[in-house]
């Protein structure tokens, strides 16, 4: 497994959020993880990279080795490659700029190299773009900069959380066609969602997550065969 989370409980200060998730990933897959607002999606994303949340129980254990302990630029580090929800892409540099921020990463056995010239090729617009401060860019546009920037750190697992947020939905097919070149590259991945539609062109198996716990897990076939889990734990009540 490229990744293994078992009975995962995360906390912020004294209030658990995450009551024993469990998820795994191989390598080279896409698995999408599916819930309504508020019930620990960012939380379980944030629990991997030990980004602002403490990680109270269970293992996280990520290409054979525990993440227990380790701090957010080591994890990055070990080739996870983490894009948040709210992107944090550098709103007074350019897009160049934001791109040269990472540190290159030494080639390291059995991790696709990416470098600037490639993530271009990924992201056309980006290049046209590269001399535009990326706060003027587009919702969509900024997405593609966030992604493109988290490649530069050659990872083997990818978090994109809920990366078609706010989009419109032609730009946010865009981003499901980056994925889905992404994951023909092997880049694995996790991919948060409030709901499947956009995902449904790339994802291997889906995790619906509910107030904190792992409610139903199984392929993209089986979700929809079962129109009752979306009821249960999609729909706004
Ligand atoms: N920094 C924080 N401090 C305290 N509580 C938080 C913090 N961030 C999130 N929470 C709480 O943790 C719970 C899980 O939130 P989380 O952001 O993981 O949900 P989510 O499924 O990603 O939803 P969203 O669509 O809002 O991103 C929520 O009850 C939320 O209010």
């Amino acid at each position: 497994m490229m990744l293994r989370i078992s009975d995962l409980h995360a906390a912020y200060g004294k209030a658990e959020v995450l009551h024993g998730i469990d998820l795994e990933v191989a390598p080279g897959e896409v698995v999408c993880l599916i819930g309504r607002n508020g019930v620990g999606k960012s939380s379980t994303m944030k629990s991997i990279v030990r980004d602002q949340i403490a990680v109270t129980g269970g293992e996280i254990v990520f290409d054979g080795a525990p993440l227990a302990g380790m701090r957010p630029h080591e994890v990055i580090r070990r080739g996870v490659g983490y894009v948040p929800e709210d992107r944090r892409v550098f709103a007074s540099l350019s897009v160049l700029e934001n791109l040269n921020v990472p540190r290159p990463v030494a080639a390291a056995a059995g991790r696709r190299r990416w470098t600037v010239d490639e993530v271009f090729r990924l992201f056309p617009q980006l290049h046209d773009y590269r001399h535009r401060k990326a706060g003027v860019m587009s919702g969509g546009e900024q997405q593609m900069l966030s992604i493109a920037r988290s490649l530069l750190t050659c990872p083997k697992l990818l978090l994109l959380d809920e990366p078609h947020e706010g989009l419109a939905p032609k730009i946010a097919e865009e981003v499901v066609d980056a994925i889905v070149a992404l994951k023909r590259e092997g880049v694995s991945m996790i991919v948060s969602e409030q709901a499947l539609n956009t995902i449904r062109r790339c994802a291997d198996r889906v995790y619906v997550i509910d107030r904190g716990m792992m409610v139903w897990n199984g392929s993209v076939d089986g979700f929809y065969a079962d129109p009752e889990i979306t009821r249960k734990y999609l729909m706004v009540q």
